[in-house]
């Protein structure tokens, strides 16, 4: 039953993630397109290993820094340089995460399309 919960508000997360959270439907989108794109070059298994681990890392540092901003802003509605670091290093991490799938994109994709 516990298990049962924990995947419950786990897909209730998601659930919100996709209706209230517009960077994440943005990513979801990329991710979705990488596999459809993907599919029309036919990737092979190391291409598809990149590829989807890049879009989940993605959707996964955006799902956590959504959490951390939900978090912040239930702490404090003032201006806080702690609030603002927090929130800053969740955006670095998205960051971060996005640049490695632009990366890893150009790198499986270019080779296919050449
Ligand atoms: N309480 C706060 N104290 C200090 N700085 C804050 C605070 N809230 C937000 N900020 C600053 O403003 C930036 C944007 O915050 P905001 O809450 O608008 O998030 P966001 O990245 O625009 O995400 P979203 O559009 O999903 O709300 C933060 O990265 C931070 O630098």
């Amino acid at each position: 039953m516990r298990l049962f919960n924990r995947f419950k508000f786990a897909f209730m997360g998601l659930s919100w993630l996709m209706r209230k959270d517009t960077h994440f439907i943005v990513h979801l989108m990329f991710g979705v397109l990488a596999i459809i794109l993907g599919m029309v070059v036919d990737l092979d298994r190391t291409g598809w290993l990149f590829i989807i681990s890049a879009v989940f890392l993605v959707l996964v540092t955006e799902a956590f820094n959504t959490a951390v901003e939900a978090a912040v802003d239930l702490t404090t509605d003032k201006y806080h340089p702690m609030a603002k670091a927090a929130k800053d290093a969740g955006a670095a991490g998205v960051l971060l995460a996005a640049f490695y799938a632009a990366i890893i994109g150009l790198l499986v994709f270019i080779p296919y399309l050449l």
